[in-house]
């Protein structure tokens, strides 16, 4: 059995029998979970007085007329609204929202970006934020921002939330633990988090520096995608996403808690860690995965199929079938299909594509997108392999053959995606990118036969 232990000063549930420690498995489910034995009431939400003199406080993820809502019943030493000053606000210049246009930056254009350095400065999860693209609107809460953080240090005595977005995190360098209300998250390359809107959080390294991507979704949350005729299996399977179990601690100390709301910053004083939760339920809480748990299904005989069968996860918008967010993973598998162009297609798509290299090569681009790295091909602008990367594979000698050591993804939103001025004129923009398309020769000369 499993045993409470303390983690980064909170003390953390028991985890359920069975299951890996300090997580319990499962995508969207209703858990509950408690670090001090008989926190969580039984049977109902709102006792007339709860055990250990705890709050009972909802946090209510969907509308309260939802038809499946989503939320979480929280038993915290002291109810969150309490504290001390007014909120002030504050800036992160780097830290964008959209609409975020900027005259002097084009976004039309196909873009490609060098990973992002370090550099000498001490940066937080809030000060390392660098916005690289913002879609639609956080004002109207539909659209996405795609960010690059840098984290060099943690956040001491200071704590986030946002109430704009969920936070999709994609590490690809160093090690954070995302300390929330509703308990610990440890994070590293080939993994993924999903922050909540209104989850409140502090970032810590646990070995850095850290550098990674975060999608902001300010629209309807991430869910696993509709299989459709692919069936109950394979693709992302609901047991290996992890949510934490109870963590909490007493710490009266003087901190900080700052909110982005509607694209600003605002910031509170309190006189303790707000981490006092100490047992909660719901179906409204942080969770992560592991990519390398992700089943890709794909061609086996021919062709190549729309990168919509590796969906990882989806953000549906109004429209059905046309997401808000689709987030996609390019990762390590057999290509077996004959006859056949296997890398993506030449191609010009509505929905725009924000990528980004995890680790190794792209089979489109084997060179120039790197890990850390970063592309954009935005509404309706042609884009797909190389020259050399056509004439490679135009010209390979078909067998079955491995991807191997390879992982990308797609931020893929129906919106249009802005530059923000750092992507612009900051960022390490690629000047020569669209030259890797210049030589593609024309084999066309009016005669038939496969050129
Ligand atoms: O442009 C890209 O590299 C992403 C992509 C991959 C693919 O296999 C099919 C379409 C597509 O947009
Ligand atoms: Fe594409």
């Amino acid at each position: 059995m499993n045993t409470q232990a303390q983690v980064s000063g909170l003390t953390r549930a028991a985890t359920p029998m069975g299951t890996t420690e300090g997580y319990m498995p499962g995508f969207g489910n209703d858990f509950e979970t408690e670090a001090l034995p008989g926190a969580l009431p039984q049977g109902m939400n709102s006792p007339q007085k709860c055990n250990y003199g705890l709050y009972g406080e909802q946090l209510s993820g969907t509308a309260f007329t939802d038809v499946r809502p989503e939320r979480t019943w929280c038993y915290r030493i002291r109810p969150s609204v309490k504290h001390s000053h007014r909120y002030r606000r504050v800036e992160l210049p780097y830290f964008r929202s959209a609409p975020d246009i900027h005259p002097e930056v084009t976004s039309l254009g196909q873009y490609r970006w060098d990973p992002v350095p370090h550099t000498d400065a001490p940066l937080t999860w809030l000060t390392g934020m660098r916005t690289m693209t913002t879609a639609g609107d956080v004002n109207t809460q539909v659209g996405m921002a795609a960010h690059v953080y840098l984290v060099t240090e943690s956040m001491q005595d200071a704590y986030f939330y946002s109430a704009d977005s969920e936070m999709l995190v994609v590490p690809q360098e160093g090690r954070l633990r995302f300390a929330t209300e509703l308990g610990i998250i440890d994070l590293e390359p080939k993994e993924i988090a999903i922050l909540p809107r209104g989850l409140l959080y502090r970032v810590e390294l646990l070995d850095g520096p850290a550098r990674g991507f975060v999608c902001e979704n300010y629209g309807q949350k991430f869910e696993l995608p509709g299989r459709g005729p692919i069936g109950a299996n394979c693709m992302a399977n609901p047991r290996d996403f992890k949510t934490p179990v109870a963590a909490f601690e007493d710490r009266e100390v003087p901190s900080t808690v700052t909110v982005k709301w509607c694209g600003q910053f605002h910031e509170t004083q309190i006189g303790q860690s707000p981490l006092d939760v100490v047992a909660w339920h719901g179906n409204y809480a942080p969770c992560k995965y592991d990519l390398r748990n992700y089943c890709p299904v794909g061609a086996i005989l021919f062709d190549h199929p729309d990168p919509s069968i590796f969906t990882v996860l989806t953000a549906p918008s109004g429209q059905p079938g046309t997401a808000n967010i689709d987030f996609v993973l390019f990762r390590e598998r057999w290509m077996v299909a004959e006859d056949t162009f296997r890398p993506p297609w030449y191609h010009k798509n509505i929905m725009s594509e924000l990528m980004g290299n995890i680790y190794g090569q792209y089979d489109a681009k084997p060179q120039g997108f790197v890990p850390g790295g970063i592309s954009l091909h935005n509404m309706m602008l042609p884009h797909g392999p190389d020259r050399d990367a056509f004439e490679k594979a135009s010209n390979a000698n078909l067998g079955p053959d491995k991807l191997d050591n390879t992982m990308s993804f797609m931020f893929e939103t129906r919106f249009p995606q802005h530059l923000t001025r750092f992507a612009g004129t900051e960022a390490p923009l690629q000047d020569d990118y669209i030259d890797c398309w210049k030589d593609i020769e024309k084999k066309f000369d009016g005669t038939p036969g496969k050129k």
